[in-house]
């Protein structure tokens, strides 16, 4: 019997935190038959092939891929189209070729054009991580009960879709369809913009410390820390999500940046009751999140986008 969201050869272009946690987990699941992974460094393919998860290693992303049914680019957003367009030749036909970048809009932009028209493309954004990247940061555990978001653009054989969700399912993730365009509008506020507040509120503590030589980051703890932890993601992952999602992003901070001007406000003239308001709406949110079993914003997916509620 064959065991539902199963491929039989799967490459994995990229072996970092998700790549290496794609494989852990589709090996664990029995999901996988044979599966092929690139790296680009020798040293990366050395410590690749000695973990042991994967069944081949190489350099070359156009040869792992011929004869995969399932391609799954696992780089940065902004690495995949011309990544796409190195491999478009070598492409089995009938094969799903997906990805896992956190923009989706700029993902079938930069990579559809280059497809041949026997394959099907479905893009996916697993809503699952941590600060950690290269192939030791992933585990098998990591998709289990979050949310893995399919954008296949219009005119995509269902077949296909049906058997991608089958495997994200396999490996534990609840699926869910959007398009490319509500999702990044949906991630800019849920992940993206939070990063960037992580980015700045780190960066500023650190410049203030060295003007006040008071040791800020040395004796934060609680709030500050969880923000240095989001604050350690990788560098060049972050810089391709904000420049593939600049519009939403801006137009999420622009708003974003009007609610803070409201309680700098209520700061200044000493608005209590304004304050309290506001801590209360937020304090009932994040426990309506936590009492429906889900860490995360990402409650909302599959509703309109959340917007933010003018007083
Ligand atoms: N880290 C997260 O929390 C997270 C969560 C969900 C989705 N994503 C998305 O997953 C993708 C991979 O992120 P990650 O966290 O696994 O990163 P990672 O840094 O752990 O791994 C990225 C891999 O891509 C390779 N790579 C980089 N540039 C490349 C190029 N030009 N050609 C070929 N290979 C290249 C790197 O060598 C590395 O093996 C990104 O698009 C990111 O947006 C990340
Ligand atoms: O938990 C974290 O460390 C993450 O940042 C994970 C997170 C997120 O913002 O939720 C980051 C980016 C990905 O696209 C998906 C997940």
């Amino acid at each position: 019997m064959t065991v539902a969201g199963r491929f039989e050869r799967i490459a994995l272009i990229g072996f970092g935190l998700i790549g290496g946690s794609i494989a852990r987990a589709a090996r664990l699941q029995g999901v996988a038959g044979e599966i092929v992974t690139t790296a680009r460094s020798e040293k990366t393919r050395a410590r690749v092939a000695e973990l042991g998860i994967v069944d081949r290693v190489l350099a070359s992303n156009a040869e792992a891929v011929k004869d995969a049914d399932l391609v799954i680019l696992c780089i940065p957003v902004g690495a995949c189209g011309p990544v796409a367009e190195e491999i478009a030749p070598h492409l089995k036909p009938g094969a799903i070729i997906s990805d896992v970048g956190s923009v989706k809009g700029a993902i079938v932009r930069d990579m559809a054009p280059h497809l041949p028209a026997n394959v099907h493309f479905v893009p996916a954004h697993p809503v699952a991580g941590t600060e950690n990247s290269g192939p030791d940061s992933g585990f098998a555990e990591l998709f289990i009960n979050r949310w893995c978001i399919l954008t296949p653009p219009d005119g995509v054989d269902a077949d296909a879709i049906d058997r991608l969700r089958a495997f994200w399912a396999a490996l534990g993730a609840k699926v869910e369809i959007m398009t490319p365009d509500h999702h990044d509008r949906v991630l800019a506020i849920t992940s993206h913009l939070p990063h960037l507040i992580a980015y700045t509120i780190v960066g500023t503590a650190d410049e203030l410390a060295q003007v006040t030589e008071s040791e800020v980051i040395k004796f934060s703890a609680g709030g500050f820390r969880d923000f240095t932890r989001i604050a350690a993601s990788d560098p060049t992952m972050w810089r391709d999500i904000f420049l593939s999602n600049k519009d939403a992003v801006l137009d999420m901070l622009g708003t974003f940046t009007e609610d803070l001007s409201k309680l700098t406000r209520a700061i200044r003239r000493g608005d209590g009751e304004a304050l309290f308001d506001h801590f209360t709406r937020t304090r009932a949110i994040r426990r309506g999140i936590v009492d429906i079993g889900q860490d995360s914003a990402a409650a909302d997916f599959g509703r309109p986008l959340p917007q933010i509620k003018k007083s």
